[in-house]
Formats: C-alpha cells, structure tokens, sequence
C-alpha cells in the first residue's frame, strides 16, 4: 500500500518527514514523501500578518483533507493551541519526546557582550533572554534554521536561539555552543515531539501512526496543550511549559511573561490525568493574573 507522507519543504520537515518514513516502511506499506510549499515558508515577512505559525500547517491539513496526501509530520510547537484541529484530522500519534532544550549557537551567553544581537523571533525566547540577560538583545529572525545559521554566518546577528530538536535533525548539533536548562530557557509546548496526522476516515493509515505512538509523551503533551487551550495562548503568546513523566506520575511546571520579561508567572503541579493537570496549572497562572499579560500582546 502506498503512503504518501506531506511535509514542508525546509530542510529540518523533510528530514523529518524521511524519519517517519523510515519508522513506517516495511510490509505493506510503502512511504513516499511529497514536499509542499507552505505560504509560511513562501512569505518572508512577519509572520503575524499572515496569520501566525497556523501558516505552515494550515495548508498541509488542506492537502491532506483534499486526499492529496495520506500522513502530515508536523511539529507539535507548530500547531496552533488556541483552535482545534480542523474537522476529519486527528493527530494518531506522538513519537518519542527528542531533546526538549533550546540552546545556543554562535557564543555561549555569558560570553556575549552588552548590546550584542541574539537572533529569536520567539516571545517567549525573547522574555526570558530579556530577563536573565538584560544586557542582550533579542532581534527577530526569519526563515528556515539553515537560513537561520547562513545568517548568523554572514555577521548580521552574533547568537541565535534554536531548538536543540532541530539542529539534530538537520545535522547540525555540532553547533550547539550551549545548552539552555529548563529553568535557564522554559521550552515551548510541544517542544522537540512530532506529530503524527491522519484523516479520521482513513482507517488504514491511521493504524499504520498508531503503532508509532508513545503514550508517555501523548500524556505530557496533552497536559502541556490542555494548559495552552486553557490560557488561550496563541503563537506570539509569552507562555512556556514543560511536563514531566516518572513513576509518581505527571509534573508540569508552566510560566508566563511579559513581553519585556519583566514580569513573571509561575505554577507547577503533578497528578495522573494528563487534560485536568494542564487545567489546573492554566487555572492557577489565571488566578495569578496571566490572562493581562498574555491580552497585552496582540495576535
Ligand atoms: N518554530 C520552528 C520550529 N518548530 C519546531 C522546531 C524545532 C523542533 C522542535 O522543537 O520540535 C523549530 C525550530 C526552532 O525552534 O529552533
């Protein structure tokens, strides 16, 4: 059987999409990869005006509810929070968390001097560079993560922040100067895990995904998405999560900031029902306040 996998064209979704390929093939099937230009890759300007981050996967959900494609690879952290999958798709697997760091690239922070430009278009990287490293500053980047680091390259910023994830998987790892802790750099929801999409219809492709599934990562993204559903926190959202797995059950430590990182919410919580920790701990960022720091930043 034939399995056509769609992904976007950058180097970090095709090898992505060729991973999963791999993980699938074998009897019977026979994974083929079909590259899609996505307007958020076409577009070089900000990504706001094109709708936010839901520009590079709402065009691959078209394809693949049109039938063009029978599997969608997208990263988690690419997938709106604050909307639901369009009807007929359904997300039938979660591959194993891959590391969930941001790091470094270029010099490693306490190196850098006062003024020197560290290339993120992230909020939520910005506001907590901002807040430990006040002397920095953050200037926004655009393009695919090859890109990212031509640029870096070329002289025109003198640090990035990437996803440890990303590098990997573009073959690039060797350029981490420094790893950011979790407690130095909160990742974003979804950080580091593919998502698996199928058309609910589609009974033998959806299978095929299920067998890939990791139910502890499914449990830790679903508790870090319920948060991100709750708070109505969208792509340009200063909202940072991290959940954790181990024998006494779930933890998920969340924050929220101000864009200038001058402010900072924080809860934390553990339990075993992925969807009520991530309510909780959304609830508990509310009763803090959250909601006024994260209406302050438009869509
Ligand atoms: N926003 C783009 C994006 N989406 C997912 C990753 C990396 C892999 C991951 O964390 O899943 C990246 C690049 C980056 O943030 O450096």
């Amino acid at each position: 059987m034939q399995l056509r996998i769609g992904t976007r064209s950058s180097p970090m979704a095709l090898a992505q999409a060729r991973l999963v390929a791999a993980l699938l093939s074998g009897q019977p099937l026979e994974p083929t990869i079909v590259p899609l230009s996505t307007s958020g890759d076409r577009w070089g300007g900000s990504l706001a005006r094109l709708g936010g981050k839901g520009a590079f996967v709402k065009e691959l959900d078209r394809a693949q509810l049109d039938g063009e494609v029978d599997l969608v690879v997208h990263c988690l952290k690419d997938i709106p929070g604050d909307v639901p999958l369009p009807d007929g798709l359904t997300i039938a697997a979660y591959l194993p968390r891959d590391d969930v760091h941001d790091c470094v690239v270029g010099a490693r922070l306490a190196d850098l001097p006062a003024g020197a430009r560290v290339g993120t278009s992230s909020v939520r990287r910005a506001a907590q560079l901002r807040r430990r490293h006040p002397g920095l500053t953050p200037v926004p980047i655009r393009g695919s993560a090859n890109g990212r680091l031509a640029k870096l390259d070329a002289g025109d910023f003198d640090a990035l922040i990437l996803a440890v994830a990303g590098l990997e998987r573009i073959g690039e790892q060797r350029r981490v100067a420094q790893i950011l802790t979790t407690t130095q750099m909160l990742p974003a929801i979804g950080a580091g895990v593919l998502a698996l999409q199928c058309r609910v219809d589609d009974a033998a492709t959806l299978a095929a995904a299920r067998a890939l599934d990791d139910a502890s990562t499914r449990a830790c993204v679903t508790a870090e998405r319920a948060l991100l559903r709750e708070l109505r926190g969208h792509c340009h959202s200063p909202i940072a999560a991290h959940c954790t797995d181990s024998d006494t059950g779930l933890t998920l430590h969340a924050a929220v900031y101000s864009a200038d990182g001058a402010d900072l919410l924080e809860a934390t919580d553990h339990g075993s029902e992925p969807d009520k920790l991530g309510v909780a701990v959304a609830g508990e960022l509310l009763a803090k306040g959250a909601r006024t720091l994260i209406d302050e930043i438009p869509h």
